[in-house]
């Protein structure tokens, strides 16, 4: 058997699209906060992005998503390329993009008093896509299926969303996300605010999506990065220097033989 044999192969819808920035920088006034990075997110893969507070990750997941321009004085240079199409070219619209890039974030924000149902059928609704009945039906069913929700709310597709548990909530937020059918998945912390057995559940959806779409997580727990990433990118700043990626690659190289001593010491605890 060669190591070709070994190597696991997941075969990849043609529909999976990755992810690349180069020589990503960006700017909160005057500020710079992050310098040239440029990283490549794979198709069907979960790329980590890891760091101590400040260091620019979420700016850098908000890029992707045209969601940094929202940010009065907020500037930006380089190139984000979706399926290699630059997500910034002139007259691509910005909510075409954040269909095609979902965003899931820190604190689960579904429409508390709307049914678990309408709260799936709000992703399709917002993306003004029209459809009737029974396809929306099918599309609440595999979105919640997807999102590893629909064994726990088959029978409470009428209770309001709000009245789940957080970690419910937060995979009915995906599951709002799923609905539209995106090419990437980006998620800011998902897990912060939820209990261990919660974000086991999250972490579990995860590893359902892995293959179907790209996902890229930011994320302060480095169990979490290593259980749930194929790849992972440190990002480091400091006071005077804005955030860069000091290394990236495999997660299990990136944790297992870290090549620079500041990634060795932070995937080790020793600061941050
Ligand atoms: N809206 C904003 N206006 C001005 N500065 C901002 C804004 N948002 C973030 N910053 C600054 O940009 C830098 C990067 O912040 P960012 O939130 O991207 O870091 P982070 O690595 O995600 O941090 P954390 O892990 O704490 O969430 C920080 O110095 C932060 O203070």
């Amino acid at each position: 058997m060669t190591d070709a044999d070994l190597v696991e192969t997941v075969e990849l819808p043609l529909t999976v699209h990755g992810l690349e920035t180069r020589g990503v920088s960006a700017w909160f006034g005057e500020r710079k906060v992050l310098d040239r990075v440029s990283l490549v997110m794979p198709a069907g893969e979960v790329t980590a992005l890891i760091g101590p507070s400040g260091c620019g990750k979420s700016t850098y997941l908000r890029i992707l998503n045209r969601m940094h321009e929202m940010v009065r004085g907020a500037g930006l240079a380089g190139q984000v390329l979706l399926a290699g199409e630059d997500v910034y070219a002139p007259g691509r619209l910005p909510a075409k993009v954040r269909r095609r890039i979902g965003m899931v974030f820190q604190r689960p924000n579904p429409f508390p008093a709307m049914s678990v149902y309408d709260n799936v059928a709000a992703g399709l609704k917002l993306a003004g896509i029209k459809v009737g009945k029974a396809e929306r039906d099918d599309l609440v069913e595999t979105s919640l299926q997807q999102a590893g929700l629909w064994a726990e709310v088959r029978d409470r597709l009428r209770s309001p969303g709000g009245a789940l548990s957080g970690g419910q909530q937060q995979r009915l937020c995906i599951a709002r996300s799923l609905a539209v059918s995106p090419d990437v998945l980006l998620m800011d912390e998902p897990c912060s605010a939820l209990d261990p057995t919660s974000t086991r559940r999250v972490e579990e959806t995860i590893e359902l999506l892995r293959g179907r779409l790209t996902i890229v997580i930011v994320t302060h727990n480095m169990q979490q990065a290593q259980r749930v990433s194929q790849s992972c990118a440190f990002f480091l700043a400091s006071h005077d220097t804005p955030g860069r990626i000091v290394e990236h690659g495999s997660t299990e190289d990136l944790f297992e033989r870290p090549r620079d001593q500041r990634t060795a010491d932070y995937v080790a605890g020793r600061f941050g």
